[in-house]
């Protein structure tokens, strides 16, 4: 049996124009994921890793080269893409729970299934006790597991990680990537994760794609 491949990006580069200039954010990049993949993109601050990812959940269109998720060419945003940021954006005013149901209330998709499948992740990953409790009583670690929850309970098929664990300390971002990891997989999600901080994809124990534009 041939692996699917669910992201393919060809050829891509990205050109920004701003009134001070242009700027070569990215040159000539090629790769594919498969089902299944959780890969690791590493390189210096600057170098394209946030554009790569803009481009395949098609928040910006590549100046040249094709970004195909799912075999077709991406067009603009896509619900079967996830995206978690550095920072968790959680809405400070709304309990655990209100912000894990935030993307299918967007989505129109809430309902009694979908809201028994949040509050079974909640469940499965430790957070059920705090489901009425508001952002600034967990910590940090919490709160990126939080964002992640909130990520998955749209049922996303790619999850686009940019530098998830930056915003927290050392021993934090330790568990906090093997617990991300470890979601990851029980889940089967395909997961695309972008860092400047190698130890970061080393500890995740994920396959890591070495990439970096110079
Ligand atoms: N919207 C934009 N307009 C103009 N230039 C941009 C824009 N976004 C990014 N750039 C530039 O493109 C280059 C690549 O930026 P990008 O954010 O993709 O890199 P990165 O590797 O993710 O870096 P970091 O880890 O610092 O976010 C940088 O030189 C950046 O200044």
């Amino acid at each position: 049996m041939t692996a699917e491949k669910v992201v393919e990006i060809q050829n891509i580069s990205m050109n920004y124009h701003t009134l001070d200039g242009e700027t070569l954010a990215i040159h000539n990049l090629s790769f594919d994921v498969y089902k299944g993949e959780i890969i690791v993109i590493v390189g210096p601050s600057g170098c394209g890793k946030s554009t790569a990812l803009s481009t395949i959940s098609g928040l910006i269109k590549p100046s040249s080269g094709k970004v195909l998720v799912n075999g077709q060419e991406v067009g603009g945003t896509n619900k079967s893409i996830g995206y978690m940021f550095q920072k968790d954006h959680l809405f400070e005013w709304r309990t655990i729970m209100s912000n894990i149901l935030i993307g299918l209330e967007i989505q129109r998709k809430l309902n009694d299934e979908t809201k028994k499948k949040a509050e079974q992740l909640l469940e499965m990953y430790g957070l059920a006790e705090f489901k009425n409790y508001y952002p600034s009583q967990l910590s940090g670690g919490m709160r990126q597991r939080v964002a992640l929850i909130r990520t998955l309970a749209v049922e996303p098929d790619i999850l686009l990680l940019d530098e998830p664990f930056s915003a927290l300390d050392y021993q934090t971002r330790l568990s906090v990537a093997d617990e991300i990891g470890t979601i990851l997989k029980k889940e089967r999600k395909t997961a695309i994760m972008v860092t400047h901080d190698i130890s970061d994809a080393i500890c995740l124990k994920w396959l890591p794609i070495f990439y970096r534009y110079t």
